[in-house]
């Protein structure tokens, strides 16, 4: 016991002193160390082998600029990351995100959380990230294409179909996709297993762009079985209106809950009928507008600058699908005046530790992103073996798939917390579950 703390508190020490400022970084790895400290009790083996020093230094970090030229004939140049992870049980696999807030301690926080994430699918994968600082907004196609060429070129130096293989995360959808792959095949031929998020007519899998979304409704759905509980009726808020946000809505609305709020960067809508999803899918989807356009288009909406977690209406469940730490205490302890029963995370890390004391202490059911939104890199997954066998699956073949390996991850999750006597902590659970595939490989390949 003394000794498990010891470790841990070296292992933090570390941390702070190679990496001080990496805030987000520490906020994921520091949520992990203690989650597993149960785990180190039953496997002294673990610390005697030093798996989780291993564990929490990236094997591998690129970082490299990406010069570009704008419509107007000025030079840019911005910031490019590719952090490798840990490729224990499989190739490197996790999104690229292009957003001005982008940077090292994102981009580790998001790779480190993949570790588990892809551990959990119980798919060949490990875990890896990416990304720029380059901001998308009020860019024409032409930037955007030049702008991906660019990131490309310097990108495909580290990646491949069984050593890293990248995909969509926060700015990065079909599009952003379509240019980067091509700039790949420009220079080195055809490879169609290098990313996934592909067009469906370059080798992409159906059902790859509502994989995360609906995925997070088919964990909610195994979470509200669990708890004898449906999700029929139920009023939901989400945060957000990208590509996780509106597929969780769609599956949602189809299961027979009502989401009443989503947002963007600028503000959030409230439609108390029930957000209408073709309205979504125009706007956002096809017009790449933003959110405040809804109003304009559905009587019985309201639109604010508020974020969705500061209005004050009750509801049952909670799907931030935005962005992290999104969600601070004072919000959090909203939604238990609110009446919030679940809050399951389509983003990755929405809420602060603060944030998931109050939801703890308020009994608040809370389903980690790391569980809960594995949808997208479990059908990416699913794209690479299709790929790898030249075949195009159907889309409910795919669909079958996602909802099995959503369901297992509840179980594994669950699994783990009673193992360890943890009650509802899906959190722990996640962290266990995820832990324990990746833990058992890197003793067994030695030293790592
Ligand atoms: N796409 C995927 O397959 C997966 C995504 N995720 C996670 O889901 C979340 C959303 O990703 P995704 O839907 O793909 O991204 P998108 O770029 O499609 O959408 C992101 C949405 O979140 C909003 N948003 C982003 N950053 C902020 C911010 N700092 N403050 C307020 N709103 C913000 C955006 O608003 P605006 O347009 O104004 O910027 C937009 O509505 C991220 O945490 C991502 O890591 C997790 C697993 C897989
Ligand atoms: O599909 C993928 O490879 C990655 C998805 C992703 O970035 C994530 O799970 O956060």
């Amino acid at each position: 016991m003394e000794e498990v703390n010891t470790y841990l508190e070296d292992l933090k020490n570390t941390i702070e002193q190679r990496d001080p400022n990496q805030i987000e970084f520490k906020e994921a790895a520091f949520e992990v160390l203690d989650n597993l400290k149960p785990v180190l009790e039953r496997h002294p083996e673990y610390i005697k082998r030093n798996i989780l020093g291993s564990l929490i230094e990236p094997e591998r970090v690129f970082q490299f600029r990406i010069p570009w030229q704008a419509d107007d004939g000025s030079f840019k140049v911005n910031r490019g990351f590719r952090v490798q992870y840990n490729s224990t049980i499989g190739p490197y696999k996790g999104g690229l995100r292009l957003h001005p807030s982008v940077n090292l301690s994102i981009v580790k926080f998001l790779g480190f959380e993949q570790i588990f994430k892809n551990s959990l699918t119980g798919l060949p994968i490990g875990g890896g990230k990416g990304g720029s600082d380059f901001n998308s907004k009020g860019k024409s196609d032409s930037e955007i294409m030049r702008f991906c060429q660019s990131f490309m070129t310097e990108l495909q130096k580290y990646i491949g179909p069984d050593l890293d293989v990248p995909a969509g995360d926060i700015g990065v959808g079909g599009r952003e996709i379509g240019f980067l792959y091509g700039q790949y095949k420009r220079l080195n031929g055809s490879k169609p297993g290098i990313l996934t998020g592909k067009g469906l007519d370059y080798g992409g899998s159906l059902a790859r762009t509502e994989a995360t979304g609906f995925g997070l409704i088919y964990y909610l759905n195994a979470l509200l079985n669990g708890q004898s509980d449906k999700l029929a009726g139920k009023k939901i808020k989400i945060s957000g209106s990208g590509n996780v946000a509106i597929y969780a809505l769609q599956k949602a609305t189809e299961l027979g809950a009502k989401v009443v709020t989503m947002s963007d960067s600028d503000g959030c809508i409230f439609d108390p009928n029930g957000i209408d999803l073709d309205v979504i899918k125009q706007i956002k989807e096809v017009e790449r507008g933003r959110i405040s356009e809804y109003v304009k288009r559905v009587e019985t909406a309201t639109y604010s600058l508020d974020s969705v977690w500061d209005l004050d209406i009750n509801y049952d469940i909670a799907l931030p699908c935005a962005t992290q730490n999104e969600i601070n205490e004072k919000q959090a302890g909203l939604m238990a005046v609110n009446g919030v029963k679940y809050v399951a995370e389509g983003a990755n890390m929405p809420s602060t530790p603060e944030a998931i004391t109050t939801y703890k202490k308020h009994k608040i059911i809370y389903a980690p992103g790391k569980a809960a939104n594995a949808g997208g890199v479990a059908v990416s997954a699913l794209e690479m073996s299709q790929n790898s066998e030249r075949l195009a699956w159907t889309f409910e073949e795919v669909d079958k798939l996602l909802k099995n390996i959503m369901e297992s991850i509840y179980a594994k999750s669950a699994q783990a917390a009673k193992e360890y006597d943890l009650g509802d902590d899906y959190q722990a659970g996640a962290n266990i579950a995820g832990f324990e595939k990746v833990a058992r490989a890197m003793y067994q390949q030695g030293l790592v």
